[in-house]
């Protein structure tokens, strides 16, 4: 990429989320990720060119030192912070204003300071892989969200280690206009390891992607929720995409069967590719990690009980969604633990204002940061490392981090189906920023305001299981057979 000659026309919207907004190039496997500021934010809308390049720096520093470590080699992309010309940003930002859904236009894109982060372009496979392709990569976007219930002593009320943050916020968001209709999605489903519940995940995110969903063809957002919530998705629609992946061209399955088949198939590709073991070679059984008992299952779960509690549950030990619940789950406070020891943060910064800086609060996030978190005592000494430790392994554990999983069909020749399909793929997680320090009171109102929600808004009634065929996935899942081949491709 040549900084100095740098075109709009280059460059397409591509999507956005609550910090950034994301713009991908017409040809070349690449996007830039700018920094946005909500409108009423002056402060950080005149952050100098200098401030806003350490700010992206710190997010290339965090990921690179801290996350892949944690996450692995092969599912985290750094990127490189750039310096682009101001014209150029301020052209770019005239033409993707018509593009942005208008719930994201409380906030603006950063016309000031010409700095972006530059990342490969994660819903394509790299161009290698892509070789004598005729089909576009499918790209499958799933923000898993928290995979497990806290079982922290810090936890007061009990509802807390029985329905997952996911669920209960639910009803928040619901209440709060944010979306139409509740999901019936649960990230403990996902995150189980039991085919038959992961299925029944990744169909409701299908029938209600709220932000946890999206589905990208050659780099194009195909599907997504709109916002115009109202409407329905249309899986008919969404079927005739897929289509050609999954069902040879002579098929003469039709109509909702076929939107059935080929849902089931995409269905059958993403599991595999969620469950596969990177560092495994093929032949040997991989090693699994047992889920803690009693912290894998839901009870705002739609899913039958007998599925919840007899199923198997365990994921196969390297796989994206083990190497994400396991550094989840280095959060064993809960906010609730870990506000306390915020303030003792704070209160120590007061007394000794020099210390923010030994103790890498706002970074640099280097390897002396990453060895804090993970060096930090097991129990609670009292002491500032401890709150400090805890504090920032809590950054490293937040929740909306994406899972990106793009993959398209080896074999050449769809008119024979052959009985085990071919594809090639990758798997990348997106979105790992490290979370303002000073965010930690906000997650723990926020966190009250869930939880009291949910109580009020539920506990009157008891939830209703109205459709069958939900609580039944045997009458769901297609054809029970051999999973598919995938060959893994770094990006
Ligand atoms: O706090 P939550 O669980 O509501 O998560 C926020 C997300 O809301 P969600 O629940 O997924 O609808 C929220 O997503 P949306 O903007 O609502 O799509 C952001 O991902 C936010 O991250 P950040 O603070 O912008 O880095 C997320 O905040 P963090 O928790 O990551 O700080
Ligand atoms: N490297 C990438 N390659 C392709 N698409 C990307 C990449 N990074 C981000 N995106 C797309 O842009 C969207 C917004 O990016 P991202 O999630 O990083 O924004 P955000 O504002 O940080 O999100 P949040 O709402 O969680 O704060 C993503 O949902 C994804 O579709």
């Amino acid at each position: 990429m040549e900084l100095d000659k740098m075109d709009e026309n280059d460059w397409k919207y591509h999507g956005e989320g609550n910090k950034s907004l994301v713009v991908s190039h017409v040809q070349h496997a690449r996007v830039l990720r700018l920094l946005k500021y909500s409108t009423e934010d002056d402060e950080n809308s005149h952050k100098t060119t200098e401030q806003a390049f350490r700010h992206i720096q710190n997010i290339v520093d965090y990921s690179k030192n801290v996350m892949k470590p944690l996450l692995g080699e092969k599912f985290v992309h750094n990127g490189e912070a750039v310096k682009l010309p101001i014209d150029f940003v301020r052209q770019l930002s005239l033409k993707v204003q018509r593009e942005r859904p208008e719930s994201r236009c409380d906030k603006v894109m950063d016309t000031f300071s010409g700095c972006a982060l530059c990342l490969p372009n994660l819903t394509q496979l790299s161009s290698c892989c892509c070789f004598g392709q005729h089909r576009p990569p499918l790209c499958i976007e799933i923000k898993p969200k928290c995979g497990f219930l806290p079982s922290s002593r810090h936890v007061t009320k009990e509802i807390k280690s029985k329905v997952c943050r996911f669920c209960m916020h639910q009803h928040f968001k619901l209440a709060s206009g944010k979306w139409k209709r509740l999901s019936r999605y649960c990230p403990l489903d996902l995150f189980s390891g039991n085919k038959q519940r992961m299925y029944l995940a990744i169909k409701h995110l299908i029938e209600e992607p709220q932000n946890n969903f999206k589905i990208f063809k050659g780099g194009e957002c195909i599907y997504s929720c709109k916002d115009d919530a109202d409407v329905l998705q249309d899986l008919d629609e969404l079927a005739q995409h897929l289509r050609p992946y999954f069902l040879p061209s002579g098929s003469l399955i039709n109509g909702h069967q076929a939107s059935k088949v080929v849902l089931n198939e995409l269905i059958q590709v993403l599991m595999s590719a969620l469950l596969s073991s990177w560092d495994c070679p093929r032949t040997v059984e991989p090693r699994k990690t047992h889920l803690p008992e009693g912290r894998v299952t839901c009870e705002a779960s739609i899913l039958h009980r007998d599925l919840l509690w007899n199923g198997n549950h365990c994921l196969p030990k390297d796989c994206v969604l083990a190497k994400i619940l396991g550094t989840q789950m280095h959060d064993n406070l809960d906010i609730e633990g870990l506000n306390p020891l915020f303030r003792r943060v704070e209160q120590h910064l007061q007394d000794f204002p020099k210390e923010r800086s030994r103790l890498q609060i706002d970074g640099p996030y280097d390897e002396s940061f990453l060895e804090k978190v993970q060096n930090c005592p097991a129990e609670d000494d009292g002491s500032i490392e401890y709150a400090v430790g805890k504090v920032s392994c809590l950054r490293t554990t937040w929740f909306s981090w994406t899972l990106c999983v793009v993959f398209n069909r080896l074999d050449q020749n769809l008119e024979i189906q052959p009985a085990k399909p071919r594809f090639s793929y990758s798997v990348s997680i997106l979105d790992l920023d490290p979370k303002p320090y000073d965010s930690i009171p906000h997650q723990s109102r926020l966190d009250a305001k869930i939880l009291n929600y949910y109580l009020r808004s539920t506990q009157p009634n008891h939830q209703e299981v109205d459709n069958l065929e939900l609580t039944n996935p045997g009458l769901f899942l297609g054809r029970d057979r051999e999973d598919c081949t995938l060959v893994f491709h770094p990006v």
